[in-house]
């Protein structure tokens, strides 16, 4: 047993009590409440057939699919198999829900945007009249901002608290805000188990932590590069990294910028615009793999159990304090060890002072450098990039910082000029267009420095060809970016709601009640904005912004 599986089944009177349990990432949290709730369902052994006994949240697809291998590993060898269902978004709906109608499902894993779906229908929600407990894995997410309105709907269609199930609340992170939530799961008083010492830093161990400052956006790239560099030839046999993005568009842009770059490792992307075939696919490729590199939005930044992660580079702020313990924590897992770094400009880096506890050390090697030498071999890529991944990172890059940077909080014009600046670095020619309705919703009507378009037509655009409901997907995420949290980080622990659940729930409520029907405010036939330049804000040449330090990468794009 590891310790937090040793205290689950050791601390709580009974293992039916209700229990809110915190320990460290990656050191078996699954097991510990898996364990409990499947003693329950063999104790009682008289569940009607066709009726859930265990319940499991999960924030994301990619976990959900997780917990239930290891429930289905957990009770390979029972006499009486036990089946474990999973219902979650991006799938066949049809084929799970036969599936779940005509067999045992005994343990349902679920993403809450398919379930509250499942639950519409009072056929589906009767089986669940017998249910003995529910587990919210990740829990502090799970009753944010972002999902906290799915879990109430979705508890009001279970059995009542007073019916007797069990509530069990799993997270390496509890903040204190959670507890003006956990009642409705949790009756009190209630177990509260916990493996992390008060005063010991939240981060797992065995990582030691650096942080990586760039005077500008700019140097960002080059930066990522040469330090991705540095850090492979230190050992590349074992050299399996995850670089996270907080946006989805910006994760793409990186696996578009570096897929090419680094000869002999193989690169994937995952993040939330990827059908989930693409996503399952790379997920289970990435876990297989012993070297190569993963750039991720947040959709794996919880939870997910890849073997042997080497590295976790994070690249700009995550959105949370939360989320960056969590991101760390997909490195030296159950024992092992892991290197975590961040990479930020300056604007970003009273991230690290916020968070004081973490211990975040600087880099200890000089890189600019090298950085500087390799900006021509990340101008050559970024030119072979298609322009509209570039257009959509800067979206995202726009509405996330927009949020975030909080120094900037008030002065909308530095904002967009940070963003031109990164539009610049990925070798734009122009600021890429961003439509008028978009720009009101983020709130920078009337900023200067933006290409402002209207709708030019629909299906013209070159991202119209792109999946249905891009761009109101994208602002959808944008809108909830955050919330000012993650820089105050005045108060440790603080967490952007919303905003941890955005790229991850962004697609479990893509598809609507039954009608499977898209409902992303782009709709499938593309109503996005489109070719660049071609909106009212018309072409506006690109150029560095002031007292920026572009200026570098400008002249050697003026001279050739
Ligand atoms: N008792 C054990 N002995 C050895 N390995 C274990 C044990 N329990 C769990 N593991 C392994 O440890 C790894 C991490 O477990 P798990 O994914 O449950 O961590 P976690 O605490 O839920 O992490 P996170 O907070 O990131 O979700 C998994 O590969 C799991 O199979």
């Amino acid at each position: 047993m590891t310790p937090v599986q040793h205290k689950v089944l050791t601390e709580m009177k009974t293992l039916t009590d209700d229990c809110l349990v915190q320990a460290k990432t990656g050191t078996g949290k699954t097991i510990a409440f898996l364990l409990p709730a499947l003693q329950t369902l063999l104790k009682n052994s008289n569940l009607p057939k066709g009726q859930v006994g265990v319940l499991v949240l999960s924030p994301t697809r990619e976990l959900a699919l997780q917990i239930a291998k290891e429930c289905d590993q957990l009770t390979a060898s029972l006499n009486k198999p036990i089946e474990c269902h999973t219902a979650f978004g991006g799938t066949q709906r049809a084929t799970a829900l036969k599936k779940f109608n005509s067999g045992s499902p005994s343990v349902l894993v679920a993403t809450p945007g398919r379930l509250k779906d499942y639950l519409s229908d009072p056929a589906i929600q009767s089986r669940f009249s017998n249910m003995q407990c529910l587990i919210l894995d990740e829990a502090d997410t799970m009753l944010e901002r972002g999902f906290l309105a799915d879990v109430k709907r979705i508890l009001e269609t279970l059995p009542p608290k007073s019916s007797g199930w069990q509530g069990m609340c799993f997270s390496a992170t509890v903040p204190d805000k959670i507890q003006d939530v956990i009642h409705n799961i949790l009756r009190t008083p209630y177990a509260q188990i916990s493996t992390v010492d008060k005063n010991e830093a939240p981060t797992a161990v065995n990582v030691p932590q650096f942080s990586l400052i760039v005077p500008s956006i700019t140097k960002q790239l080059p930066t990522l590069l040469a330090l991705v560099n540095e850090e492979y030839k230190e050992d590349p046999e074992n050299f399996k990294v995850i670089v996270f993005n907080s946006t989805a568009n910006g994760a793409a842009l990186l696996y578009h910028a570096f897929r090419n770059l680094i000869p002999g490792l193989k690169t994937w992307q995952i993040q939330s615009r990827m059908n989930q075939n693409a996503r399952t696919l790379t997920t289970e490729e990435f876990k297989e793999a012993k070297t190569g590199i993963l750039f991720a939005s947040d959709v794996v930044g919880r939870g997910m159990d890849f073997p042997n992660v080497s590295h976790v580079i994070q690249v700009g702020v995550p959105m949370s304090s939360e989320q960056y313990i969590h991101r760390v924590g997909r490195t030296a897992r159950a024992g092992n060890s892991g290197r975590a770094i961040i990479l930020l400009t300056q604007d970003e880096s009273s991230f690290v002072q916020y968070n004081r506890t973490f211990p975040i050390k600087p880099y200890p090697v000089k890189i600019s450098a090298e950085a500087t030498a390799l900006e021509p071999a990340i101008e050559q890529q970024m030119a072979k990039v298609d322009p509209d991944v570039k257009r959509k990172a800067y979206q995202a890059f726009l509405g996330f910082n927009k949020d975030n940077l909080r120094q900037h909080k008030g002065n909308k014009e530095a904002i967009v000029q940070i963003a031109n600046d990164f539009a610049f670095a990925m070798g734009c020619d122009e600021i890429p267009m961003v439509e008028k309705r978009i720009v009101g919703k983020m709130g920078l009507k009337g900023v200067k420095g933006l290409n402002i378009g209207t709708d030019p037509g629909a299906g013209q655009g070159s991202h119209a060809k792109g999946r249905g409901g891009g761009e109101g997907r994208m602002q959808n995420q944008n809108s909830n970016a955050g919330n000012g949290l993650l820089n105050t980080g005045a108060r440790p622990g603080a967490s952007g709601g919303a905003s941890a659940a955005a790229d991850m729930r962004g697609v479990d409520s893509s598809r609507g009640f039954h009608s499977g029907a898209p409902t992303g405010r782009g709709g499938r036939g593309g109503r996005g904005a489109g070719g660049r330049g071609r909106g009212r804000g018309g072409k506006r040449p690109l150029a560095p912004s002031a007292g920026s330090s572009t200026t570098d990468l400008a002249s050697k794009r003026r001279a050739e």
